[in-house]
């Protein structure tokens, strides 16, 4: 078993035993729930620099990343270094986040708040937007193209984006279609954790012009982010580059006077 297969199978005992404790009624009482959200395609379509910086504390593939950041100073970190949006993992068991991670940062900044999380769920989407999101990624590696739509129609109708993550070409000609915000193009094989830009470079030319690119993960200088954009990236998702030093708002900020 892979680790997303892993990952997966875990999330469903997840979501389920949460919706024994946590009724959709609650979620929907949210204050947050009624809020108007902010949209990243949009600041992505306006920006120059087009960073998207994670708040993520470990990861599979690196056991340790920064273990005390505290999230409300990183989101304003990155906030005062310009970035054009923040993704916060909310996965507890695989990357130590969680959903109370996506609260404080969202009491902490205006910027557009990506939920990172494994969704196979419109729970999961309920509970985003109970919790201040304004936008919602979806891994097409472990969704058909239905669960795709159900899934990316219902968070449209709550005023959330959506980004739809491909990592080949399979994958993206299963997932294209109306509901989708950005197309992301993750640099990482989840199965294997291998990075390489070239699978951005790849798939470039084959998703719509319709939709935002969004190139995530490995991403960690400002050559790689110039030869992305001839490419028609729009949008870079940087986590670790930012979070391995000790403060990630001033890491986003040098790199991004760079890009100017
Ligand atoms: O990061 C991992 O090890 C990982 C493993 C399995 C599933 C997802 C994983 N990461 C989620 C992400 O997509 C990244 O956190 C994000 O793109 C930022 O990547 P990076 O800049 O390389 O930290």
């Amino acid at each position: 078993m892979d680790i997303l297969e892993k990952i997966t199978r875990d999330k469903r005992k997840e979501v389920d035993l949460k919706k024994s404790l946590i009724p959709i009624s609650q979620l929907k009482a949210s204050v947050l729930f009624e809020r108007e959200t902010f949209s990243l395609a949009k600041a992505l379509r306006n920006s120059t620099t087009g960073i998207i910086a994670e708040y993520k504390r470990r990861s599979p593939s690196k056991k340790s990343i920064n273990q005390d950041a505290n999230v409300g100073q990183v989101a304003q970190g990155y906030l005062k270094g310009g970035v054009c949006g923040m993704s916060v993992l909310t996965d507890i068991k695989y990357f130590g986040g969680s959903l109370e991670d996506l609260l404080l940062a969202r009491a902490s900044v205006t910027l557009p708040l990506l939920r990172k999380e494994f969704i196979i769920d419109e729970y999961q989407i309920l509970e985003a937007k109970a919790h201040g999101a304004d936008v919602i990624l979806l891994i097409a590696a472990i969704l058909t193209r239905n669960e795709i739509k159900t899934l990316s129609v219902l968070a449209k109708s709550l005023g959330l984006n959506v980004l739809l993550e491909v990592h080949n070409e399979e994958e993206l000609h299963k997932s294209v279609m109306p509901s989708l915000d950005m197309l992301g193009v993750n640099n990482r094989d989840l199965k294997t954790f291998e990075v390489s830009l070239d699978t951005s470079k790849h798939l470039s030319s084959l998703i719509p012009d319709d939709f935002v690119k969004v190139s995530e993960s490995g991403i960690s200088s400002i050559e790689a982010i110039k030869e992305l954009k001839q490419y028609g990236y729009q949008g870079f998702l940087i986590g670790e580059n930012f979070m391995k030093s000790e403060n990630p708002g001033e890491s986003a900020f040098e790199f991004i006077q760079k890009l100017k």
